[in-house]
């Protein structure tokens, strides 16, 4: 097992300090399209300003900032992309992810950080955002998040299909399951299965449409609603529940997994993908840090490791548990079967 690193110096407490300056950086080098305009081309300052619409001075420093970061690359008295921002921050380009950071974590996560404080000390005001259901009960607040963690959640979709055997199962319950990127992915993967997505009805809305574009509107449908207080589908022979565990509260985990056994059945199989962290909880780091920014908006949260999630599940009754890597360094899949 790897230990995480322990820092000596100063200089490296300053790099974890100022961090945010970066991502700042880079946010708004998003937000004027900058990978874009910089594409296969180098560019001076003169002529970043001219096409982003940018004063020369601020052009300048913003280029400066990205060239100190690595992100972009000087080249005489010009500047181009990196071959990271080539490939991952240019509009078009197939892994293109500059959406996702510059709605989705621009736009709501960086913002939530700040009150991180507040959450951490029990003290957020009864107008600041402390769960999924008084978040996404603004509309365009659930479109803005589940549009961006629709276009994330695809990918990993079709790695779970691939990770998971669903080819007995008919009827997919999707707890949580956002715009249904996994159960769309599914259903592609497995010709015979059907899906019953539930969420919010603000996110079910958004859903919808993305469901409708993919055809595939006769087999995924929604059970608008909340999985802590609402009624589920009476029986399904999948259950899957992708990110609900890091946005609930830590206490609800448990009745959750139990509420799967009951409604699967015999011979059905559960799966849980979230942010899990290494049982020495050293890391990984980009796990831990994702369910410190849950604790900013859902201050129950629970750090959970992939023992804690497969204990629940033995105790529930659960047996073939298995655990596998989903998105390395972030995300764990554990899925076990309901006995026949
Ligand atoms: N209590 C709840 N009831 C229903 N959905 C919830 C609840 N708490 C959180 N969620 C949803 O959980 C989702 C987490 S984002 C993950 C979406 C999807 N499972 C995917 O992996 O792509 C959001 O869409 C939330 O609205």
């Amino acid at each position: 097992m790897p230990v995480a690193r322990s820092l000596e110096t100063a200089e490296e407490i300053s790099d974890i300090a100022f961090g945010f300056m970066g991502s700042k950086a880079l946010f708004s080098a998003l937000h004027v399209d900058l990978f874009s305009l910089l594409s296969e081309k180098t560019l001076t300052p003169q002529q970043v300003a001219e096409e982003s619409e940018l004063d020369l001075d601020r052009a300048t420093t913003l280029l400066t900032a990205l060239t100190s970061l690595g992100l972009v690359r000087r080249e005489g008295a010009g500047f181009t992309n990196s071959p990271a921002a080539e490939a991952f921050l240019v509009k078009g380009r197939k892994y293109d992810f500059g959406d996702y950071l510059r709605f989705q974590i621009d736009k709501q996560m960086y913002p939530f950080m700040t009150q991180l404080n507040d959450a951490l000390t029990d003290s957020l005001e009864d107008d600041q955002v402390a769960s999924y259901e008084t978040w996404f009960s603004d509309p365009e607040e659930a479109r803005l998040y589940s549009r961006s963690q629709h276009a994330g959640s695809l990918g990993p979709g079709r790695g779970l299909a691939k990770l998971v055997d669903l080819s007995a199962a008919k009827q997919l319950l999707d707890v949580g399951g956002g715009t249904g990127a996994f159960s769309i992915s599914l259903c592609k993967a497995y010709p015979g299965l059907r899906s019953t997505v539930l969420d919010f009805p603000n996110v079910a809305k958004v859903g919808e449409e993305f469901i409708a574009e993919e055809g595939l509107q006769d087999r995924i449908r929604y059970a608008p609603g909340n999985a802590l207080k609402d009624t589920w589908p009476d029986s399904a022979d999948a259950v899957l529940m992708s990110y609900l565990f890091s946005g609930v509260p830590g206490t609800a985990i448990p009745g959750l997994v139990r509420k799967a056994f009951e409604v699967l059945t015999p011979g059905g199989d559960f799966m849980v993908h979230d942010f899990m962290v290494d049982e020495n909880r050293d890391g990984p780091k980009l796990a831990a840090l994702w369910q410190l920014q849950h604790t900013a908006f859902n201050p129950e949260a629970r750090s959970i490791t992939s023992s804690y999630v497969a204990g629940l599940m033995e105790a529930a009754g659960f047996t073939d548990i298995a655990v596998e890597v989903m998105i390395p360094g972030m995300t764990m899949l554990v899925h076990g079967r309901k006995p026949e």
